[in-house]
């Protein structure tokens, strides 16, 4: 049978930083730093605030910008009386292709649980959104080496109800919450233990041939310096990049890994 390909995905979760003009002069820096090529061999997403979403849409849009964009949430909920939320219909509407899901600081400070996360994960699919489902441990859970399993389980849970048809639709990212911010990034064989571990809970949940389909990132401090060794792991699949995707030459970069990489 023949290998599967997954096309790398680099994702930049710009969290809450940069105003809708700040946004758009991101983005179009970005889009002048990468070819037609690097942007087809390698998908390049930002997921800007709320704020920013329109003209980010605009942009994309009026200049055929060849870069994907997404938000870094949204509502269980599909309309009504919640009062702050964004629906994944609104997201749809701007284009949205990715939505983030489950993200630590939104399960840290939202206290968001394994059962709202998978409400959310089923409302991006409802609406036509890939989310983004992100999973990881403390650093308690790591010094007592329960990680893998405490991923594991949060991935089943995040998933819990989905067919095998709608899982190919989702993207997961291992995100330690010790390497998010903080400098410290896993190893690229700690990224690959983990995403291994996801892919094989993901055969064991559905089958092999769809585990082997799913898109597997890694987030926690990656950089230009530190992206090649970390994609040159056969189950890590892209990046979920916060602080280095706010420069737009560096984040070109990590966009650009494949002229660095040495399998
Ligand atoms: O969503 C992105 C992650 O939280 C990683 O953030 P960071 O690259 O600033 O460590």
């Amino acid at each position: 049978m023949a290998a599967v390909t997954r096309r790398p995905l680099m994702a930049g979760n710009w969290k809450m930083n940069l105003n809708h003009f700040e946004a758009n002069l991101l983005l179009q820096k970005l889009a002048a730093s990468l070819t037609e090529k690097q942007l087809t061999d390698v998908e390049c997403v930002v997921l800007p605030p709320f704020t920013d979403l329109r003209t980010v849409q605009t942009a994309v849009d009026g200049d055929k910008l060849l870069i994907g964009y997404g938000a870094q949430d949204l509502s269980a909920h599909q309309s009504g009386a919640y009062t702050g939320e964004i629906s994944g219909a609104m997201l749809a509407k701007l284009g949205c292709s990715y939505v983030v899901v489950g993200h630590s600081e939104r399960r840290a400070y939202h206290h968001e649980d394994d059962a709202l996360v998978n409400a959310k994960v089923t409302a991006a699919l409802g609406s036509g959104i890939t989310p983004i489902l992100c999973v990881g441990e403390g650093l308690d859970v790591r010094d007592e080496q329960r990680h893998v399993a405490h991923c594991q389980d949060q991935l089943t849970a995040g998933l819990k109800g989905l067919s095998a048809e709608q899982v190919t639709k989702v993207v997961i990212a291992y995100e330690p919450v010790w390497a998010i911010g903080t400098g410290k990034t896993a190893t690229p064989e700690d990224a690959q233990e983990v995403c291994g571990a996801v892919r094989e809970r993901l055969a064991e949940l559905y089958d092999q041939a769809t585990a082997d389909q799913v898109r597997v990132l890694y987030g926690g401090s990656v950089k230009a310096s530190n992206v090649a060794a970390i994609m040159a792991k056969p189950d890590v699949d892209g990046a979920l990049v916060g602080g280095a995707s706010l420069d737009a030459e560096e984040f070109a970069q990590i966009c650009r890994f494949p002229e660095h990489i040495t399998r």
